[in-house]
Parts: C-alpha cells; sequence; structure tokens
C-alpha cells in the first residue's frame, strides 16, 4: 500500500508545471469566504481545508466575534456547524439573534403583543435565514476528543458543512499542562480539515497580558507552541479596556482609537498580516468597522468581497 501511494503522490515537478500553465489566467476556482468587514476582503480568506486558530484574553470578546463570523458566513451561503461547549445552544443563538436583528430582546414575559408578535417575526426570520445552513451541537462541559472528532467527521461530509466552529479547545483536551494532547488535537484538526475540505475554526485563550493596554501577539497563545505552529490562520481578539475605563470614569475619550482589534499573527496561505480596527455597537452587539458603528445589514448579504 506504501509502495502504491508513493507512486500516486511522488510526481516529477513538470506535471505540477503543465497544470499551473493550463490554469494560468483563469479565475481562482478556490471557494474562499470571509470576515465579515468589507475592508478585510482584499487581505484576509477563509480557505477551505484549513484552519484557523480564534485566541483571545478571557472576556475580550471570542464568542462574540466568532458568532458574528458564523453569522456573516451563513449570510455568504457557507454552511456552518457550531460546537460550543460553554453556551447553550439557545444562548449563542439569542446573541446572533441581537446582532442579526440590531437590537436587544428584552429578558422575562412581554407585556404587549405586538412587542411579542415583533420578537416571535425575528426568530421565524433568522430560522429561515440559517435554513439548512446552520447547525449546532448540543454539548457542554468537556467533551471527548474521540466525539467531536466523529461530530466533525459527520458535519463534514453527511452534512456538507464548510465551516466547523470549536469553542473552545480546552474542552477537549486534558487540560492546560496537557501539552501532547493540544498537539495531537490540532493535528487531527488539520488533518479532518485538509482531508473533508471543511474550514475548522478554534477558539482558544490567550494568557493575560502585561497591562491591559498591550496588544497580544503568537507568543501569548496558552499551552504548546505546537498549537500556533499547526494551524494555517492565528487570528487575535483584543478588546480596548483602558478606552471603556476612560469612558466610565467620563474622561474624554478619542473615539478613532478603536473598541476592539483583529490581528492577523499568521496567514499561511496569504500574503497579508495586520490589525483590523473594530469598534463595538453595544445595542447590537456587532463589531463594526468604523467609529460611526453603522450596523451590519444582514438583508443585504452577501456583499461584493
Ligand atoms: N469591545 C468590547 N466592548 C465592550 N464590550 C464588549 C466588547 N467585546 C465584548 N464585549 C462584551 O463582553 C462580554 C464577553 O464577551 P465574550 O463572551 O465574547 O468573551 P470571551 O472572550 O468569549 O470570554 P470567555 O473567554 O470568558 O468565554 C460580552 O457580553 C460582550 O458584550
Amino acid at each position: 500500500m506504501a509502495e502504491t501511494e508513493a507512486r500516486q503522490k511522488v510526481r516529477p515537478a513538470r506535471e505540477w508545471f503543465a497544470e499551473m500553465v493550463e490554469n494560468l489566467g483563469k479565475p481562482r476556482q478556490e471557494a474562499r469566504s470571509f470576515l465579515p468587514w468589507n475592508k478585510t476582503h482584499a487581505h484576509f480568506a477563509f480557505r477551505p481545508g484549513e484552519v484557523t486558530l480564534w485566541a483571545g484574553v478571557n472576556g475580550h470578546g471570542k464568542s462574540q466575534v466568532t458568532g458574528l463570523s458564523a453569522l456573516s458566513l451563513v449570510a455568504q451561503g457557507q454552511r456552518v456547524c457550531i460546537a460550543s461547549f460553554e453556551m447553550k445552544p439557545s444562548r449563542t443563538l439569542d446573541r446572533m439573534t441581537r446582532q442579526f436583528s440590531g437590537a436587544r430582546l428584552p429578558d422575562g414575559s412581554l407585556s404587549d403583543p405586538a412587542l411579542l408578535d415583533a420578537y416571535r417575526e425575528v426568530f421565524e426570520q433568522l430560522a429561515a435565514y440559517t435554513d439548512g445552513r446552520l447547525w449546532l451541537y448540543d454539548q457542554q462541559g468537556t467533551v471527548a476528543t474521540k466525539t467531536i472528532l466523529g461530530v466533525m467527521r459527520y458535519a463534514a461530509y453527511e452534512l456538507r458543512c464548510q465551516h466547523f466552529v470549536v469553542d473552545s479547545l480546552m474542552k477537549c483536551v486534558r487540560g492546560e499542562d496537557d501539552y501532547n494532547g493540544q498537539k495531537d488535537f490540532v493535528d487531527e484538526l488539520t488533518a479532518i480539515a485538509r482531508d473533508s475540505g471543511m474550514h475548522v475554526h478554534l477558539v482558544h485563550h490567550l494568557r493575560k497580558l502585561g497591562s491591559e493596554g498591550d496588544t497580544p501577539d503568537k507568543s501569548d497563545v496558552k499551552g504548546s507552541g505546537a498549537i500556533t505552529d499547526q494551524v494555517d490562520n492565528l487570528l487575535l481578539v483584543w478588546r480596548n479596556k483602558p478606552k471603556e475605563r476612560d469612558r466610565q470614569a467620563g474622561k474624554r475619550i478619542d473615539d478613532t482609537m478603536p473598541d476592539a482589534m483583529l490581528i492577523c499573527d499568521k496567514q499561511r496561505n496569504g500574503e497579508w498580516e495586520g490589525r483590523v480596527a473594530l469598534w463595538f455597537d453595544p445595542e447590537s452587539q456587532q463589531y463594526t468597522p468604523s467609529s460611526a458603528r453603522a450596523q451590519l445589514d444582514y438583508a443585504r448579504w452577501p456583499h461584493e468581497p
């Protein structure tokens, strides 16, 4: 078998050149998908078969940003499955509904029947919008590595999902000091992504930064160094806490400074690495591309990349 595989996979350079000549001038076949903000589309893409690591310090908005990205992937016509081991599916969907509708849903019973109808309509709208495009894995707490890998294969091959979000890595391995377990798990994820073509989004934690104003880089990712070595893309989520604190203290703030930043510290198959400035809209919980905080309009997706 090894010999047959070698014969199939070891080919002379000329054969690849022939393929490259054939593809010259043809539009790129690669089905890339994008982050929610138009200003990033020329710089960063989610390619089939890759793994993206989303990392941030606790409470810096990892789940919120990945939720918004999942919504925008759905808006781009992609089939997405989310496995969040820290939130029930109804909580994940509640956050998404707020980002989708642009408004907070009041807690508790609604006494105004008109309001009740309006919210029922939003839920029905989002249910229709996500039909055939969004799945959630209902499992909280830790999960056996084998189980989650099985769920991912099911999502890739049976549901034909193009994106799978794992929130978070630490719920899928034995612990923070289980470096070999982390390395093996990420290795399995890269294999599933490569073999199936599904893009895997893996959420993970960063060490607490020295000072809140410091922005992170790949050396702040918790656990084994093999995690960042193996993934294709690394996106770091940073929340501008000093600005929030100044605002709360009633100080004058410079709103040209972003509320949050998405820092791309690795993109294996793309040339760009850099920072995406984002402004947080508390009402919709959306991250918006400018200080105008204009909400993203999902009814008008997909935007032209
Ligand atoms: N830039 C921001 N400005 C203000 N509030 C924010 C910002 N980013 C996130 N938040 C708020 O902080 C809370 C925490 O966000 P989220 O749960 O996404 O963080 P997390 O990094 O996933 O946290 P954890 O690691 O604890 O799971 C949310 O309620 C969100 O509304």
